[in-house]
């Protein structure tokens, strides 16, 4: 076990390159199930998701070649083997095997899945999709239970917007019989990067992207090669660090219509940004403005993202308001922040912050992944020295954190636990 060692408080410059998107590799890789050939995904994260995704693809008798960010899946030998415990409980998005085992085999086991704990995750809505496609859902002793004689295409109506719910009905109804039409459709660009994936490996999706999804399943689906589109929220990670402690920092291999409602709120904050195709560059503000931000479905400010800007809003003057209206209870970080001499306050789904404020180093705890990317970007902003621990959260969505830092100048480090911290880490 390590921890993350900061020393905060000098400028960061320079330029860092976007990695693969996280919440796209966890949904494309379990897609190669539904081939019948080969698929590589290029530019995929140096993850622990991806890891844990690669080895699951192997227990099911997939081959796998992994190297330089690229990975073929050849899913020819691939069996519906149950998993109702183990790798599964690691990640969320391992309920992405329902849809594509239900797609192919007509039957899956798989157990509830893990992720991050940002309050009650339901999979009510994936469950809605596959019963509408003909599935028989039970859970028993947390493992959910499908299977279908066959699948029929089915008009499925989602009562909330819910990316994995979108990702997992689109994943079965590629091989159901006749048309599914997913109304009320997350708008997401891992959405439309899945279905490209989809398109390409000879499905039928139409209106990936929009609200309403049309898919005229297919008899069988073959292999191709797929570039992974660049990680969002790790791009909005650096843009964020760039403008609570950067001197100008460029943001290479980024889509900056992916992150719009980002962009406008680091202007509005007073951050000089100035984007060109695949860069964005992050300037420091002369005075730094309270904002308040509430996070929405896509296009609006994405939640994965309202962990950062927290830290960010430290220093900003006056009162800033964070409303988080898709997981209210993700505001684990505030504690930990708090430790750093920071002064907010959570009342509901919000946290209200008061600054300016300078932060000072403290040894502080990643409860989950995003709370570990506010920690780290606290870490820079702050005097001293700052220990994070809960790293196994960090390594779940940010590829080569460390070098990506050093790269800019800071001066960041892992350290193994001592057997007491080890201790006092079980016993917290
Ligand atoms: C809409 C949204 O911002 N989604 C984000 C969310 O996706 P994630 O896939 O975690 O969440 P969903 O988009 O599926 O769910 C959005 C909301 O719907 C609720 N829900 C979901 C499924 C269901 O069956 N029943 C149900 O009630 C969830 O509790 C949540 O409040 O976190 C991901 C990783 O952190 C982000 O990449 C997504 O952009
Ligand atoms: C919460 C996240 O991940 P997961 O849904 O995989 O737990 C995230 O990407 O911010």
């Amino acid at each position: 076990m390590e921890k993350l060692k900061i020393a905060g408080g000098y400028p960061l410059k320079g330029t860092v390159r976007v990695s693969g998107a996280k919440n796209s590799a966890v949904a494309l890789i379990p897609a190669t199930i539904l081939a019948e050939s080969p698929v590589t995904i290029e530019g995929l994260p140096d993850i622990s998701d991806v890891h844990m995704l690669k080895s699951l693809m192997e227990e099911i008798g997939g081959s796998v070649e992994f190297s330089e960010n690229e990975m073929t899946v050849d899913p020819s030998s691939m069996i519906s083997m149950p998993l109702p415990n183990g790798k599964v409980k690691k990640l969320r998005a391992s309920y992405y095997l329902m849809g594509a085992m239900l797609g192919r085999f007509k039957k899956a086991v798989i157990g509830l899945p893990g992720g991050c704990h940002l309050g009650p995750r339901p999979i009510d809505q994936h469950i809605k999709g596959f019963e509408a496609l003909g599935a028989s859902v039970t859970n028993e002793q947390g493992a959910i239970y499908l299977r279908a004689d066959e699948l029929r295409g089915a008009r499925i109506y989602l009562d909330v917007v819910s990316v994995g719910a979108t990702i997992n009905i689109m994943l079965a109804a590629v091989r159901a019989k006749g048309r599914t039409v997913i109304e009320n459709a997350a708008k997401e660009p891992e959405i439309i990067d899945v279905a490209t994936l989809l398109s390409n490996m000879g499905a039928k999706i139409k209106g990936a992207g929009t609200d309403v999804i049309r898919i005229d399943g297919v008899d069988s689906l073959h292999g191709c090669r797929h570039t992974i589109i660049p990680d969002r929220i790790e791009a909005g990670t650096y843009m964020i660090l760039a403008a609570a402690a950067g001197n100008g920092i460029t943001i290479d291999n980024v889509i900056p219509e992916h992150i719009e409602s980002l962009i406008a709120k680091l202007k509005e904050i007073g951050v000089q940004i100035e984007t060109s195709d695949e860069q964005v560059f992050v300037g420091p503000a002369e005075v730094y403005k309270a904002v308040d931000i509430k996070t929405l479905v896509y296009p609006g400010f994405p939640t994965d993202l309202q962990q950062p800007f927290t830290s960010l809003l430290t220093r900003a003057q006056g009162s800033s308001v964070v409303t988080d209206t898709i997981y209210g209870a993700r505001f684990k970080h505030i504690d930990e922040l708090r430790r750093m001499n920071a002064n907010i306050k959570v009342e509901g789904r919000s946290a209200i912050i008061n600054g300016p404020i300078q932060l000072q180093g403290a040894k502080v705890k990643a409860s989950d992944l995003r709370a570990g990317a506010a920690l780290v970007i606290a870490g820079l902003m702050a005097e001293g020295i700052t220990e994070v621990t809960g790293l196994e959260h960090i390594d779940r969505g940010y590829s080569h954190l460390v070098e990506k830092l050093n790269g800019l100048g800071a001066t960041v480090w892992r350290e193994e636990l001592t057997k007491e911290e080890q201790e006092q880490l079980k016993n917290a």
